[in-house]
């Protein structure tokens, strides 16, 4: 599913008007959707409130006051703003509200079951401030449970950013294709439940506004998920090589176990001579060679079947992480380099980003302070965390996972994924270790940096659902085995139509 961007739904809406369906079919569309939803969540007869602005939102908020009332709901209006200021089509559906339009007081919400917010929706252009900020307070301290119209009124639908203060609503309704703001944070958190209306806009119109962003999900990589075929072999599945640390060594066997769980065929971690025994003793399936240092990591990789290469997890941010991270680039295999080896480049980054661009089939996978310390032109941005992500693998040639609970996958050519599937518990140590694996298993079986990323994170996600509350990072790569029995099924399903 797409995402779209404040702008390029505007695009949308105004494609849709020049091919002959006005803006005021739409918001009538989007009125009973609104009116939908709110039935939904309220019992017969009761109490709604209506918060309009004075743009288009605020006439989606007028067009369901008049349907819930037609509907046998007792509604009340408030306004913030001049009513004879309205746009033209939200005066028009306003004119078609035949109640009274109060000014807003917390008396006045007393006593709603359900507040519908349609004070600011995409058109919001600056802090929320004066009555707009009382009215959202208002809302706020109700206890009635709040349907937000479009995004909650002061998320910023493009970033996912609050505007000063913003409306914290129960569910929110919106409309053709979820916006980024929908799934980064803080806005995902504001938005309570999200559900998607169709209003009439035809998914043609997708083609010329070319989004680059979407929701991340099977659909937008399913097509190029390594399955394992009948005649297939353990050769034929991809090798995996993962440098091993000498005092974190849990961190490379973690990736290591995720990297053959996700279906390599066959896994090498290189061991420093001091840990050998360790890292034997505790990998079975995995291959584990001595790894003599920077000439011992060349002598791995001289066996060019070892084609997706892991450094980072466990390494140490020193220099002999970066000189194998940089053998890994020059030999030109697919490449992830996560934790540490990202830090052995912070004081120099542009030689990182000359060998990616060389190399061009590189994940890098920074947390928040990795990534601040790795692209410290974008320290301290006001761009959104998609923006950033973007930025950094433009200027790094290399697909960027910025980790959080809203991860961001973004490649060189501006596609970007963004998702939403991790949940609280899957913040912990060694998680990432285990989704730094799980990338390098799917890049040794041919999938594409970008696709094999969002892919990772996804399934990391999903992983960690299926366990659910106290998950351990050693608890992942198991719990890969029912995510991938469901990719598995849903290719053959796929195939077989
Ligand atoms: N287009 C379509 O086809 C369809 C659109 N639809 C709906 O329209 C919504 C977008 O409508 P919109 O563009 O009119 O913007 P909207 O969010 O109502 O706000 C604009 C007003 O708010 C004002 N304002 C902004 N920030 C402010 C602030 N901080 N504090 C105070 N004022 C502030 C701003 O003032 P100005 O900047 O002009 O001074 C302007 O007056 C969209 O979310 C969806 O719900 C659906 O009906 C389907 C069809
Ligand atoms: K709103």
């Amino acid at each position: 599913m797409e995402l779209l961007t404040t702008e390029e739904m505007n695009r949308a809406d105004a494609l849709t008007a020049a091919s002959g369906r006005p803006v005021g079919e739409l918001m009538l569309a989007a009125g009973q959707a609104v009116r939908d939803s709110a039935v939904d969540m309220l019992p017969d007869g009761a109490c709604v409130y209506v918060l309009c602005g004075t743009g288009n939102n605020g006439g989606d908020g007028f067009v369901a006051a008049r349907l819930l009332q037609e509907s046998g709901y007792r509604v009340r209006v408030g306004i913030v703003g001049d009513r004879g200021s309205m746009r033209p089509d939200a005066a028009a559906a306003a004119a078609l509200w035949h109640g009274p339009v109060e000014r807003v007081s917390a008396d006045r919400l007393e006593g709603a079951s359900l507040i519908v917010d349609a004070l600011f929706g995409a058109g919001l252009a600056r802090d929320v401030q004066g009555a707009a900020l009382e009215a959202v307070r208002l809302v706020n301290r109700s206890t009635a449970r709040v349907l937000a119209v479009d995004v909650p009124s002061g998320v910023d639908g493009t970033t996912g950013e609050v505007r000063g203060e913003a409306v914290q609503a129960d569910a929110t309704i919106t409309f053709f294709r979820l916006k980024p703001g929908h799934v980064l944070l803080p806005g995902r958190e504001l938005c309570g439940r999200v559900r998607l209306a169709q209003i009439g806009i035809e998914p043609g119109v997708l083609d010329a506004i070319g989004s680059r962003a979407w929701l991340n999900r099977p659909s937008l990589w399913g097509s190029c998920f390594p399955v394992p075929g009948a005649g297939g072999h353990k050769y034929s599945r991809g090798h995996a090589l993962i440098a091993g640390g000498s005092t974190m060594t849990g961190a490379a066997r973690l990736a290591a176990r995720a990297a053959l769980r996700t279906g390599a065929g066959l896994v090498t971690l290189g061991a420093p001579p001091a840990v050998l025994p360790i890292y034997q003793a505790a990998l079975e399936a995995v291959i584990v060679l001595p790894m003599d240092g920077r000439g011992g990591f060349a002598d791995l990789l001289l066996d060019d079947r070892r084609n997706a290469v892991l450094v980072g997890p466990g390494a140490g941010a020193d220099f002999a992480t970066r000189e194998l991270a940089w053998l890994a680039l020059e030999s030109s295999r697919s490449v992830v380099l996560d934790a540490d080896a990202l830090t052995s480049f912070a004081d120099e980054p542009e030689h990182l980003f000359s060998r990616n661009k060389q190399n061009g089939n590189v994940v890098l996978t920074p947390h928040e302070g990795e990534f601040n310390r790795v692209f410290r032109g974008l320290r301290g941005s006001s761009r959104s965390k998609l923006e950033r992500a973007r930025a950094a693998a433009e200027a790094s040639g290399s697909v960027v996972l910025l980790k959080g609970a809203d991860t961001v996958i973004a490649a060189p050519d501006g596609r970007a994924a963004i998702s939403d599937n991790a949940p609280p518990w899957l913040a912990t140590a060694g998680s990432g270790d285990v989704l730094a694996g799980i990338i390098t298993g799917l890049l040794a079986q041919g999938m594409p940096a970008f696709e094999a990323a969002a892919a990772a994170a996804w399934m990391h996600g999903e992983a960690a659902r299926e366990i659910g509350p106290g998950l351990i990072a050693e608890d992942l790569p198991d719990a890969l085995r029912p995510v991938l029995a469901r990719l598995y099924g849903a290719a053959a399903r796929a195939q077989s139509t």
